[in-house]
């Protein structure tokens, strides 16, 4: 299970967690403006936005499971088992693999606005990076600073959902996701009022009572309502430690701690959790040992060159002794 969120504070913010049993040796990359992109279905972007994100570099390819590139503009990939369905290739239209999708996007546009007029021409094809990286059932998010998009590919086609709450897991689709929200009406950041009953006296006896009824548990649809409910409810000072701080902590309303949920003989855990700063490119990280924030800076690079920037995650736990 994953899950993908946006917050505005004085900047604007765009990142994920990223739940699966084990890894694939996730590294941060930042992928400059002449880094020629090969399409095998459509033609190459020799020269496009630079980016920066968590990928799996494969023979070279900067394979990315979330990035943000040089004007802001936001995306990443979460499951959608059973759902998502690729499909061969159509003459005339842009025919894209699901692992080229984010680079063919983020290379090539600045806003929600463009890209949803892009995606009238596209097709996710079902073209694999390679037989040992096969093609993965996806989802995406996309999102510029004021609105978010959702992108499903599906036996009846390419669904394209405005995400008025910038938000994304897993399972079902879209729509359902959001009819759900439905179900929560009630709940409340404020303490309710008694109209359970006239007749009896029931008591405020904790605070946070407002939200009783919000779901706890990791399923997909679970997280979806309490992540939507932290972030719609979320409030920060405007400094860059106090954004960032709150970004992180939706992001842990939903994280998964390990012995949690089972998969085969294992268990899925949040492997790491993403902050992007979409307005100056500063791409923060924590995982699931490490607490502390880690950062790569967009601008840190050449963005003219051609060659990627790989930085391996830190892992290991870092303990600030204080005395
Ligand atoms: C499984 C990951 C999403 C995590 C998630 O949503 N887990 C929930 C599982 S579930 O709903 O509860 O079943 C996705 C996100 C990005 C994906 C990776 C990226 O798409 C990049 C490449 C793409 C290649 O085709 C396959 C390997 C891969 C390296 C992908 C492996 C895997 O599918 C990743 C890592």
């Amino acid at each position: 299970m994953c899950t993908a969120t946006n917050y505005t504070a004085k900047d604007h913010y765009f990142g994920r967690n990223l739940d699966l049993e084990f890894s694939y040796h996730e590294a941060v990359t930042i992928t400059p403006r002449n880094f020629p992109f090969p399409f095998r279905k459509a033609a190459d972007l020799t020269t496009h936005y630079a980016m920066v994100g968590m990928t799996t570099v494969a023979d070279g390819y900067p394979l990315y499971y979330d990035a943000t590139n040089e004007k802001g503009l936001s995306m990443a990939g979460l499951n959608f088992p059973e759902n998502a369905d690729y499909k061969a290739e159509v003459a005339g239209m842009d025919n894209i693999s699901p692992f080229e999708f984010i680079p063919w996007i983020l290379g090539q546009f600045e806003t929600v606005a463009q890209v949803r007029e892009a995606l009238e021409k596209l097709v996710l094809v079902d073209i694999s990076f390679s037989a040992e990286l096969p093609l993965s059932p996806l989802h995406w998010i996309i999102s510029d600073r004021e609105e978010s998009l959702t992108v499903e590919s599906v036996k009846d086609g390419l669904k394209v959902y405005d995400n008025p709450v910038g938000l994304l897991t897993n399972n079902p689709t879209f729509d359902i996701q959001l009819f759900n929200l439905n179900n929560y009406a009630s709940v409340s950041t404020a303490q309710p009022e008694n109209r359970f009953s006239k007749k009896l006296q029931l008591d405020t006896y904790s605070r946070g009572l407002g939200a009783v009824g919000l779901p706890g548990d990791l399923s997909s649809m679970s997280r979806f309502v309490k992540a939507v409910f932290t972030a719609e409810n979320s409030l920060s000072g405007e400094s860059e430690s106090e954004a960032v701080s709150q970004f992180f902590h939706i992001l842990g309303s939903v994280e998964q701690q390990r012995g949690c949920v089972e998969v085969g003989d294992r268990y899925e855990i949040t492997i790491y959790s993403s902050c992007c700063n979409t307005d100056t490119g500063i791409y923060y990280y924590r995982t699931y040992e490490n607490s502390q924030l880690t950062a790569v800076d967009l601008h840190k690079v050449d963005l003219d060159g051609d060659s990627l920037s790989t930085y391996p995650l830190v892992t290991g736990q870092q303990v600030r002794e204080q005395n």
